[in-house]
This record gives C-alpha cells, sequence and structure tokens, in this order.
C-alpha cells in the first residue's frame, strides 16, 4: 500500500507548493509525488528566455518576465485540468501576482500602466473554468538566513549575484501574504521541522499532516 492509500488522500487531489525563492519547493514537489504517486508541474528556470535579463535589468524585463510565467503557469493549470487532477505543483499562481509583481510595481521597477495590464490580463485568466483552485496550498517556511544559503548553495549565477535586500523584503513580503490568503486551505511547514534530504522518510509525516487537513476541510470541495 503507497501512503496515498494508506492515508487516504483522493486520486484527483491537486496540491500547490507555496514559498519564497530558495525555500524547499521544488524538493517537497519532488518527495511529494513520488510519495503520493502523483504527477509533477514545474516552473521553467532553465527555459525561461526572460530569467537571466530580468535580474539584470528588473525595470526593462519585469512586464515581459510576468507575462511570460502567466502564460507557462496558466498552460500547466489546463494540463492539471484536463488529466483531471493528481498532482503536485511548485509554486502558486497566486504568488505571480501576490508576491512578484506587486513587489515590482511598489519598487518602480515595473510601471503603474504594466501593473494594470498583467493584473486585468491575470483576473480575466484565472476568473476561467480551467482555473480550479488548488485543494490545498502547503507553505513552506523559515528563517531568512537559512533561505539566503539555500540560494547561495543552489548556485544559480542571477540569484547569487542579487542583492540580499530583494531576498529580505520577498521573505518579509510572504509572511503577510500568507497571513492573509484565502483563496484555499493552507497547510504551513516550517522548514526546521524536517530534512527531506538527510531523512527522506520524513515525507510520511507531511503526508498525514496533508491528509487531515484534507479531511478537515472536505466541506468546502463538496
Ligand atoms: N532540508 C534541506 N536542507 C538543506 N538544503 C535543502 C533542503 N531542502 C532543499 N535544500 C536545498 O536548498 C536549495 C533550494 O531548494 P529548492 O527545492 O530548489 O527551493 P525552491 O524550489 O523553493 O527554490 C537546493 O539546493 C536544495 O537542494
Ligand atoms: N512571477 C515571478 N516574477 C519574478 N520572478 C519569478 C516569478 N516566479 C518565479 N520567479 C523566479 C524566482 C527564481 O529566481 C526563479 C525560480 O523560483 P523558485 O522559487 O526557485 O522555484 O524564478
Amino acid at each position: 500500500m503507497n501512503l496515498r492509500e494508506k492515508y487516504d488522500i483522493p486520486p484527483q487531489t491537486v496540491i500547490t507548493i507555496a514559498g519564497t525563492v530558495g525555500v524547499g519547493k521544488s524538493t517537497m514537489t519532488k518527495a511529494l509525488a513520488e510519495a503520493l504517486n502523483f504527477r509533477t508541474s514545474f516552473e521553467k528556470v532553465d527555459t525561461n528566455p526572460y530569467l537571466d535579463k530580468f535580474y539584470e535589468d528588473f525595470e526593462k524585463w519585469s512586464f515581459h518576465l510576468q507575462v511570460y510565467f502567466l502564460a507557462e503557469r496558466f498552460k500547466e493549470q489546463k494540463r492539471i485540468f484536463e488529466y483531471g487532477g493528481g498532482f503536485i505543483q511548485d509554486r502558486s499562481i497566486y504568488e505571480d501576482t501576490g508576491i512578484f509583481a506587486k513587489m515590482h510595481f511598489d519598487k518602480g521597477t515595473m510601471s503603474p500602466t504594466d501593473y494594470e495590464t498583467y493584473t486585468n490580463l491575470f483576473d480575466a485568466m484565472v476568473m476561467t473554468p480551467y482555473f480550479p483552485h488548488p485543494d490545498l496550498l502547503v507553505y513552506l517556511e523559515g528563517p531568512i538566513n537559512a533561505v539566503i544559503g539555500r540560494i547561495q548553495e543552489r548556485g544559480r549565477a542571477m540569484e547569487q549575484q542579487t542583492p540580499n535586500d530583494y531576498w529580505i523584503e520577498m521573505h518579509e513580503r510572504y509572511e503577510n501574504w500568507i497571513n492573509n490568503f484565502n483563496s484555499c486551505p493552507v497547510l504551513r511547514l516550517d522548514i526546521n521541522d524536517y530534512d527531506l534530504l538527510k531523512n527522506p522518510d520524513a515525507i510520511e509525516s507531511i503526508v498525514s499532516r496533508i491528509s487531515h487537513m484534507l479531511k478537515q476541510t472536505s466541506h468546502l470541495r463538496k
């Protein structure tokens, strides 16, 4: 019996993993998908044609990058919908607008006109039948020093060269964002409470918590 059956997690469940850059979303996505025998939906980083340019010049590329991410995530939403669920998704679509686009608009690295165009597009795309909300958002949180350490260790040059202030500001915004998030149920996990690299078996207790939360919130999906 696999963990999905053991913990009675419905096969069509869609779980999205949220949290700041470097906190461990991709690692969690892989581990959960393996444990539950679900498909994965990852962000495109290596093949993203704007990401490097964006880190070199936020002002010039922030709108292009947001539109690119929105299109990619929407395509993924459609794929998940067509498969009928059973997915772990690396980063939610809500973070694009709630964290990244807003942060760049507030900091003046996205113009008011571009921000308005982007948010109109986001609202129009998300309000469609292709956009079922996930059954659960698993939010990963941890101290900023640990997060910056992981970004440095992972070694994406564009992120390593970005000043720490950027990650600190993002980390603070995530705290506010998650405290006000209500588009779907949330399970918060502290990265100090598990270590999937040293102890892969830790995934079972996470699956157990996910199962508990899905049961507690099942009335919202009926
Ligand atoms: N429990 C952990 N302890 C130490 N490092 C970790 C742990 N989980 C993930 N990492 C490392 O942290 C870096 C960022 O993790 P990743 O899953 O890519 O984060 P994200 O997808 O949130 O950006 C990677 O190098 C990964 O191997
Ligand atoms: N919507 C976004 N705007 C700007 N940058 C973004 C957005 N979504 C992801 N990113 C960046 C942040 C990282 O450099 C990479 C991948 O994110 P990760 O949290 O490591 O999965 O893309």
